[in-house]
């Protein structure tokens, strides 16, 4: 089915010349100086793309649709539930915000090539601030809201950002989350100390101010649209990187993706027209946050790209108010897709199982509901479908990839959707499936999945200040090929599907979490001798992690008590993002006669499924243990 039609004929176009076909793609871009040459092979670690092309990403997401009248079209919709709040900024006033925000930044010191670090909530302004950073040829690097000072810390002595732009404040539903106290905490920790930090006062959580350091963000934009400045747009290379975005590694240090700007803004351009197929002019939601690549690509990038108007969502799929918040969204801002994962869709029908909410809202307009950012699971899918009425297009990528590896391209045609698969590759992946030594498996086998590179326009070229980290993260595995550390198959019909991690990272609620670094947390407790955390089945979240500890001889301290601290301390080092709460106190571990614990044969304990008993166990008895250990938590 996907030999013929429009997919198939596309798909083919690019494989017998992938260097025409991104050649074609990139002449949808404003470019300062167009690429002579489209890929060089010999630079990097496997290539780069556009490399003497020179652009700017702002340029191609504000100046030119205002340039092409598009002036008073809405580019961003801040809707915000939480602050009873929204904001309508058409191309031209954004242009103004941002022109203005980036004469700021020039003034703080910032120039090409800088780090910025944004610390930021879902406000318009953040937004502003990855577009200003982009006008100026600095490099930004979003934080998600929902990490702690020391992860963030962490983040701030990889980057050694010159300037820190942050808000005061993030708003959840049950609790104002203060920032501010957050990012001194992290700047204490981090041995690398920002010049200035840019502060967002916000009126939920007025936070004082550093005498030195800290800045009045709204003083000093102010100031600099009363003096009538506006930064103009710097030229940087295709191959200049745009932003760096950190991703869980298996270990407690995240890895610094690396985005150029070139073939960042090629790919996203070709995939607003031929996967979401959104035109300019329309709207476009993705209900995620400007913290994750999602945020980063399709929030931010591809709709200003493509001249289409974005809403930023300031609120949850549940309760604010309830479990119609999407569909209102929807319904007002006549939205064409909505991006979303799928965690969302099933806090929605955990509220609201017969749809009750929806037929108060027109979505007559409404053409597809896209989720990615963990495994769709097809009972969800299937619900989806039958309220909205429309496809539920599932598809898979990474924040590596920058834009989707498989989906359906509904710009180009809707292929049948087989609920459990994010469908086909796009054009440029030349996905596979092989077994641990790097053959292809038979159609229908499960295996490792992985890329032939070279990789496309947008996917990383490398991680920041890390070339060896990358190699050996995402090359070594299998030479030539790009190791995607998913697992799962490939259908006779070419669908992949995608089942689960090779590693130890999991995924909560769309959100990628190291295992590792959590292991690491709890470790560091006095009273810990030996942990192991698992994600198990989690049926909101998708996976839930769970610690199992034990405790050191001679602790006098009651396990209940000390698994208490446990689940504080996570929160305290990660995040609420980690949505730690399982922490289990176990005599001792399965491990092989190796001491490799067995963090596989725990998973399947706690998911209730069968499991063999590992050949190489040191003592079975352990399992039993386990499995005891779970029950008494109602697990298992
Ligand atoms: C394709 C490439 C990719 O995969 S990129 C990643 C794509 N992933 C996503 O877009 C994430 C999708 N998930 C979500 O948007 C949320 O999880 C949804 C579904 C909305 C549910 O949100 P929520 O109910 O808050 O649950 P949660 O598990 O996200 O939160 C756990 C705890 O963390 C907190 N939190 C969340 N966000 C923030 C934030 N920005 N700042 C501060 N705190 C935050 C939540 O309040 C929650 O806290 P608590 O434990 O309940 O106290």
């Amino acid at each position: 089915m996907t030999e013929t039609g429009r997919y198939g004929e596309i798909y083919r176009r690019w494989q017998a010349d992938p260097e025409g076909f991104w050649a074609e793609a990139a002449l949808a871009i404003d470019w300062i100086s167009p690429p002579q040459r489209i890929f060089d092979a010999s630079q990097g670690a496997y290539g780069r793309w556009f490399p003497d092309a020179t652009c700017n990403t702002c340029f191609n997401a504000l100046d030119r649709h205002v340039r092409d009248g598009r002036g008073e079209q809405p580019a961003l919709i801040h809707d915000s539930p939480v602050t009873g709040t929204k904001a309508v900024f058409s191309y031209a006033q954004m242009l103004d915000e941002v022109g203005a925000l980036a004469a700021v930044l020039q003034d703080l010191g910032v120039g090409k090539g800088d780090r910025v670090v944004l610390y930021m909530p879902m406000v318009p302004e953040a937004a502003f601030a990855m577009l200003a950073c982009a006008r100026i040829g600095a490099v930004h690097s979003v934080v998600f809201g929902g990490f702690a000072a020391k992860e963030l810390a962490t983040r701030i002595e990889d980057a050694k950002p010159r300037v820190i732009l942050a808000a005061t404040c993030g708003i959840e539903p049950s609790r104002v989350v203060e920032y501010k106290p957050l990012l001194d905490q992290a700047i204490d920790l981090s041995a690398h100390k920002p010049q200035t930090c840019l502060i967002l006062q916000r009126p939920q959580a007025e936070a004082s101010m550093h005498a030195t350091r800290d800045k009045n963000w709204r003083m000093l934009v102010a100031a600099a649209k009363a003096q009538g400045r506006r930064a103009e747009c710097v030229p940087v290379a295709a191959t200049d990187p745009l932003y760096i975005l950190y991703t869980s590694g298996t270990t407690g240090k995240p890895k610094g993706v690396v985005r150029d700007n070139g073939g960042h803004m090629v790919a996203l351009k070709w995939t607003m027209d031929n996967l979401y197929g959104v035109k300019p002019g329309e709207v476009m939601i993705t209900a995620s946050d400007v913290g994750w690549v999602v945020g980063h690509s399709y929030i931010v990038y591809a709709p200003l790209i493509q001249g289409a108007t974005s809403v930023l969502y300031e609120g949850k799929p549940v309760g604010t108010p309830d479990a119609g918040a999407f569909w209102r969204l929807i319904a007002e801002h006549k939205a064409v897709v909505l991006f979303t994962a799928p965690t969302a869709f099933r806090a929605i029908r955990k509220e609201d199982p017969e749809a009750r909410l929806l037929p108060a809202y027109d979505l007559s307009h409404f053409r597809a509901l896209f989720l990615a950012g963990e495994r769709a699971d097809p009972d969800t899918l299937v619900w989806a479908q039958d309220i909205l009425k429309v496809p539920v297009i599932d598809h898979w990528w990474q924040t590596e990839t920058g834009s989707p590896i498989v989906g359906n391209p509904i710009g180009l045609e809707l292929l049948t959707v087989k609920p459990g698969s994010p469908t086909v590759p796009m054009p440029g992946y030349d996905v596979q499936c092989v077994d641990e030594g790097g053959r292809p498996v038979p159609p229908g086998t499960m295996g490792a999945i992985v890329i032939k590179l070279p990789l496309p326009p947008c996917a990383l070229p490398t991680l920041w200040q890390a070339d060896e980290r990358f190699v050996e993260s995402y090359l070594a595995a299998f030479p030539g090929y790009y190791n995607t550390s998913d697992a799962g198959f490939i259908d006779a019909d070419g669908y992949v599907f995608i089942m689960g991690r090779t590693d130890d990272i999991i995924n909560v609620a769309g959100h990628r979490l190291s295992t590792g670094g959590m292991e690491e947390v709890l470790a560091s407790h006095p009273a810990v001798a030996e942990c192991a955390v698992v994600g198990i089945r989690d049926a909101l979240k998708g996976e839930q992690p769970c610690g199992f500890v034990v405790l050191k001889s001679g602790i006098t301290q009651s396990p209940d008590a000390v698994e208490r601290e446990l689940v504080a301390l996570v929160r305290e080092k990660i995040g609420p993002v980690a949505a730690f709460r399982l922490a289990l106190t176990v005599g001792r571990l399965p491990k092989t006669r190796s001491g490799k614990i067995l963090r596989a044969t725990m998973k399947k304990i706690a998911d209730g499924e069968d499991y063999a008993m590992p050949a190489t166990i040191e003592d079975p008895a352990v399992l039993d243990e386990i499995g005891l250990a779970l029950k008494a938590k109602g697990l298992g």
